[in-house]
Order: C-alpha cells, then structure tokens, then sequence
C-alpha cells in the first residue's frame, strides 16, 4: 500500500486541511497520514480560531511516521510560521524526501489569514526549492512571485519565476480568474507550458478546493505516476467533487470527496 502524509492544519468544519486530505487520499486509494502544524476553530462561515502547535509537535509527528511507516509523499498545506518551515524544510532534506508537493496556503476563503506575513521568506528560500511541485493558487502567486496577474501572458511568467525559485514544477490554478464560464489551470514542468481547463461550477460550496487539488496530485505521485499525470488526475477529482459539491452550513459548503470514486464505480458497474 502506498502511503500519503499531509503536514497542513485541523479544520473542524472538515471541508478544508487535514481532513480534506485525508478523504482524497483514502478515495484514491493511498495510505493517509498527517502532520498537524495547526489546530484551527473553522466552519463554512469562516475561521474563528488558529491555534497553533509548537514546532517540537509538528516535528515529533514526522519522525514518529518516518521512524517507522514512511512516506512516499508528501504534500505541505497550512503551515503557519517560519518555525514550522524552516524544521520541515530540515526534516524533508534529512529523510531525503523527494516527492514534495507544497501547497502555499496563505488566506482562507473568509479572509483569515494561516501563514504569518514574516514566514513568506523562508517558504521562498527553504521549502519552494524542495518541491516536486509547488500549487499556488493566483493571489499567493502574486505575493511569492510579488507581480501582478492577470492574463495568460502573467501567469505563464509568474510560472516561469516559480521554476527559477527552485521548484521542479508548477501549476497556477485557476479558481480565482476572472473568467465566470471556465477554470484555466496552467501547468509548466520548466520546459512546456500545458493548460488544463474545465467549466466552472456556478457555486460558493468551494470549501478545500486548494486543498483537494493537491491531496490528489500527492496521492497519485505516491502511486508512482508521473506529476503531470497526476495534475491531470487531481484536475478531474476535484472537477467532480465541486459538481456534487454538498450543501453543509450557511456559508461556504465543502465539496464531495467520493464524487470521482462513485463515477469511475458507476462506470464499472454500467459500462
Ligand atoms: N467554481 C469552480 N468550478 C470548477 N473548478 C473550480 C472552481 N473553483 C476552483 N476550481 C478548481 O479547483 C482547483 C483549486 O483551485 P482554487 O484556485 O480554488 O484553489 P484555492 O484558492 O487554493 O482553494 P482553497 O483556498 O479554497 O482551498 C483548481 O483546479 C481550480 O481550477
Ligand atoms: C486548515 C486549513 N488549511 C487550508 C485552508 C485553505 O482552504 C483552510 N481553510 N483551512
């Protein structure tokens, strides 16, 4: 069995970090683990509370799985301070952890804010030049690479300056173009550009969509699929899991984790 950590946050609400990761791990069929750098106090509505753990923790909870389960990747979500980074960052090299996949959260939906401004360094400097890929989506693309985007032209810039920071590949997601028919995520490996575009889903249940998208790439990379294969995979999965996404609370719903298993079953049963 292949096996998947996560080093991101708690959402209590369950839609976004540990346990959305978790969920798109165990629909993929990969071993979950978790490394939980931040316990956040969460609902669709938005964030009430962070509290985050000590560094000695998150890096307590990394030895425990590498000492003994191992990893074959990893994706990095929420991870709140430079502290955190900079331990991580050490542990990755240590254990000579290659299938790095960083997901620079930075902002909640809502607007809370989960990486402390002073930390935006050592993501840059430590943890970007040991990623397999790294999944910015625009507005933390714009604050790592400190340009604006807005069209196709920025983006594929602000792709190539990601691979210039070190990270071996990119993709720039699209969930927050100005486009209201089509998401457009653009892909870049250091070499060729590819785009990957699907309709987008007229809802506000986007809870864990960053989170999502990247819990699939890291699964699929444990199963030892090339990355921009398992771009492809993740861009479907999470496709299927905002069209059924689930009407939970009275903000921003979660999406529907089994979406992409039940219809790769129903195709199995049907076809
Ligand atoms: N309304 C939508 N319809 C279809 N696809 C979407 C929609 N919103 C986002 N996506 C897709 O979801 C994935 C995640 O993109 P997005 O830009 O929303 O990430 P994010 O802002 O990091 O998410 P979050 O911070 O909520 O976890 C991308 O593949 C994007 O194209
Ligand atoms: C814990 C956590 N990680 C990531 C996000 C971004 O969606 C969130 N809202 N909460």
């Amino acid at each position: 069995m292949r096996k998947a950590l996560t080093i991101a946050g708690s959402d209590s609400g369950g839609g976004a970090g540990i346990q959305a990761d978790l969920k798109t791990f165990q629909e993929l069929e990969v071993y979950g683990m978790s490394a939980i750098t931040a316990v956040t106090a969460q609902n669709t509505l938005g964030v009430q509370g962070v509290y985050p753990m000590s560094t000695d923790a998150v890096v307590q909870q990394i030895n425990s799985i590498a000492n003994d389960i191992g990893v074959d990747a990893l994706k990095t979500g929420m991870l709140f301070s430079a502290d955190i980074i900079d331990a991580v960052s050490q542990q990755i090299t240590e254990y000579n952890w290659r299938n790095i996949v960083v997901d620079p959260v930075m902002i909640a939906k809502g607007g809370a804010s989960l990486l402390q401004q002073e930390a935006i360094a050592a993501l840059k400097q430590k943890l970007i030049p040991l990623s397999l890929i790294i999944t910015p989506n625009i507005p933390e693309a714009e604050v790592i690479i400190g340009m604006e985007i807005k069209t196709k032209e920025d983006k594929e810039a602000a792709a190539k300056k990601f691979i210039e920071l070190g990270a071996k590949n990119v993709v720039i997601k699209g969930g927050h173009d100005a486009d209201p028919l089509e998401t457009m995520d653009l892909f870049f490996d250091g070499c060729e550009f590819a785009y990957y575009s699907s309709k987008r889903i007229d809802t506000q249940n986007t809870h864990g969509t960053g989170c999502t998208f990247s819990a699939a790439i890291t699964a699929e990379i444990a199963k030892g699929k090339k990355v921009q294969e398992a771009v492809i995979t993740a861009k479907d999965f999470i496709q299927a899991a905002i069209e059924e996404n689930i009407s939970l609370g009275n903000g921003h719903g979660p999406t529907n984790h089994w979406a992409y298993k039940k219809r790769i079953l129903q195709k199995g049963l049907f076809v």
